[in-house]
């Protein structure tokens, strides 16, 4: 029996995909297998002994400890493109509503409240001149980060004829490939700034995204340009941007990310991080951790992985044996030593290494001991082992 511990409300179609005779699934569980979660922020504390691994349904991991998960062994995913389309959508309600006035519009329809229909007809056609806007066919769209969700918005603001250009310098072969031939690439953020009407974020939060958006940043915008952040706060120095908000040299901040200096401007719209929030994305995201954490729990297969390499192997004994351990020489060999001399022979087996660390499955002819598997968590450098049967 694995236990899985949930933070957040996680879709049912993500929960039903646990069977109930090999997994527990609540809030409240002590000594967890996996955790569950979407942007509930972990602490330490919440990384409990006999912790595996982490899933994410989302695609930010910004919220979890991922270095001190990966000191111990503990797998963390995510769910790349779940939420995609959902956040691309919003993204085309954040154009729209940077290009056309249609929130001030809405509210001064409300203020009419009391009038007859011939005084609301006069004052709709005599006020509407104050909400007047631009078209985005023909505009200029900057999409920083091309990643699963720039691409789908940079493809996006092509069908709706808007020029777009992305910048990405880590941009990998399968991003690319989903990205139309007809986005043009900016050699730096400068240039693409530079030359934007619309600028729209999409790189995750990581130290080297911190304030990417900054004062010398923002000098680059063209007077007048529209900002959306719907990828994280910490992407966007807000002192720059209401500073340049003041000036008039950015004419609106769209972001889903509430801030107490941006809330009463008439130049910000803020949503309270809706991106995702979409029956689809939540059903597509919590289905999709599930499953990536079942195949890990009952077969040590890795899938989508932030901090572990990607890995399968086809069940071919009964008997499968993982571990982690830090990326030196050695390790599998000393483990597969212990096991020659226990007369244990492997059936199959394949070693993948990511940054710091390596992970081995062996599937082997016999269960092991007991006093072998502890023999082997002492190995040097080895960081967890399990037996999966
Ligand atoms: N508002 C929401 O509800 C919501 C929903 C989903 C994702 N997000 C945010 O959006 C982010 C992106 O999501 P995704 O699914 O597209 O992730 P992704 O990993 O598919 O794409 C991120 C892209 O950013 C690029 N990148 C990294 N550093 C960069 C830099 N310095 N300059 C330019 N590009 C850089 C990467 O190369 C990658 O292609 C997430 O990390 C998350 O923070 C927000
Ligand atoms: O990173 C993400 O996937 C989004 O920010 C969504 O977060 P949520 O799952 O809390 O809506």
């Amino acid at each position: 029996m694995f236990f899985i511990k949930t933070f957040n409300k996680i879709s049912n179609n993500g929960l039903n995909c646990f069977s109930r005779e090999n997994f527990e699934i609540a809030s409240e569980i002590n000594r967890a297998d996996a955790l569950l979660l979407r942007s509930h922020k972990l602490a330490e504390s919440d990384l409990n002994e006999g912790l595996k691994a982490i899933a994410r349904a989302g695609a930010g991991v910004n919220n979890i400890p991922v270095q001190r998960c990966s000191e111990r062994g503990v797998v963390v995913f995510n769910t790349p493109g779940a939420n995609a389309n959902a956040v691309k959508e919003i993204i085309l309600a954040g154009l729209l509503l940077g290009a056309r006035d249609l929130v001030g519009g809405l509210q001064f329809v409300k203020s009419m409240s009391g009038l007859n229909e011939a005084e609301m007809h006069t004052q709709a056609e005599q006020g509407k001149k104050q909400f007047s806007g631009c078209e985005l066919h023909g505009k200029t769209l900057g999409v920083v980060g091309l990643g699963a969700i720039g691409a789908q918005v940079a493809n996006m603001a092509l069908e709706l004829g808007m020029r777009v250009i992305g910048y990405d310098p880590a941009l990998s072969v399968e991003s690319a490939w989903r990205l139309s031939s007809r986005v043009e690439k900016a050699e730096n953020l400068a240039s693409l700034l530079n030359k934007s009407d619309f600028v729209t974020l999409h790189v995750p939060a990581i130290e080297a995204t911190k304030g990417m958006i900054s004062n010398d940043a923002i000098k680059q915008f063209q007077e007048g340009a529209i900002l959306l952040n719907f990828a994280r706060e910490t992407i966007v120095d807000l002192a720059a941007v209401t500073a340049a908000l003041n000036t008039g040299a950015l004419k609106k901040y769209i972001t889903d990310f509430p801030a107490p200096e941006l809330i009463g401007r008439d130049d910000t719209l803020i949503f309270p991080h809706l991106g995702a929030s979409t029956q689809e994305a939540e059903d597509n995201c919590a289905t999709m951790a599930a499953n990536q954490l079942i195949d890990f729990l009952m077969n040590g297969n890795i899938k989508n992985s932030v901090n572990f390499p990607s890995i399968y192997l086809e069940r071919s004994t009964g008997y499968r044996l993982t571990f982690c351990n830090e990326n030196v020489p050695k390790v599998l060999s000393n483990v597969l030593s212990l096991l020659a001399d226990r007369n244990i022979n492997v059936i199959d087996m394949l070693n993948k290494s990511r940054d710091q660390i390596a992970y081995n499955i062996l599937d082997i002819e016999e269960a092991p001991s007991d006093e072998l598997l502890d023999e082997i968590r002492q190995v040097q450098h080895v960081i967890n082992v399990r037996l999966i049967e």
